[in-house]
């Protein structure tokens, strides 16, 4: 099971953003996408997860081209893109415990339990989004990542907003996604957890 980009060509309008960008991605490994402001990670980004379409080139994951309405490539993708929308009237500890169970979890207690000690959002496992920091809102977007089966963990500058604890906690859990078999893509503006999780840097825009 390998993501692979080919000659994926975006333009909008005259502006050609990504112009024959191609890389693989593996089980176990993690490629970081760098580049300045508007080089154009966000936009591979969208296109890896079927929510664009490049104007030229391909993009499969274990031979499928990707899709969003292909069952098996959901079930595949876990994908944090830009701030998540959160169900404004459900709790946080709700909202994470309902997307477990649309993704065959019949008993999450436990895990949801792990999972909101780990980010250090138990304290707040009650309260509504809303009511959240930005920092801990930035957490249960990665937390809704964390909940349901994944092959392919695609997150747009996961680092944003995190404190120091937070980046910390982000380096260790992508290092055991990678060590528990996920294939990673992320971009990535720090350089020191770019470097510390890729196995690849691939170079977006100048
Ligand atoms: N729907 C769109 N219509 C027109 N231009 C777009 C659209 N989406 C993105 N762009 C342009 O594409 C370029 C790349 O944007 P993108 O968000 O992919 O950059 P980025 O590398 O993720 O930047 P940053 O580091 O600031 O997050 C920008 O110039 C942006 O204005």
């Amino acid at each position: 099971m390998v993501l692979e980009v080919t000659g994926v060509t975006r333009r909008f309008g005259t502006h050609t953003v990504l112009d024959g960008v191609g890389f693989t991605t593996a089980p176990g490994r993690a490629s970081v996408l760098v580049g300045p402001n508007g080089a154009g990670k966000t936009t591979l980004l969208r296109c890896v997860a079927g929510a664009d379409h490049p104007d030229e080139g391909e993009i499969t994951w274990a031979g499928r081209p990707i899709r969003e309405t292909d069952p098996r490539i959901r079930a595949a993708l876990a994908v944090g893109l830009d701030d998540a929308d959160f169900f404004p009237d459900v709790s946080v500890v709700e909202h994470l415990d309902l997307l477990a169970r649309a993704h065959g979890d019949d008993d999450p207690a436990e895990m949801l339990e792990e999972l909101l000690e780990e980010l250090e959002l138990a304290a707040v496992a009650d309260q509504l989004p809303g009511t959240l920091s930005s920092g801990q809102r930035r957490r249960l977007g990665l937390a809704s990542c964390l909940v349901r089966p994944r092959e392919l963990l695609i997150l747009d500058e996961p680092e944003q907003r995190l404190d120091a604890a937070g980046k910390r906690w982000l380096v260790d859990r992508l290092l055991a996604e990678k060590a528990a078999g996920v294939a990673i893509l992320i971009s990535c503006h720090d350089e020191s957890i770019a470097g510390a999780i890729a196995d690849e840097q691939v170079q977006v825009g100048r």
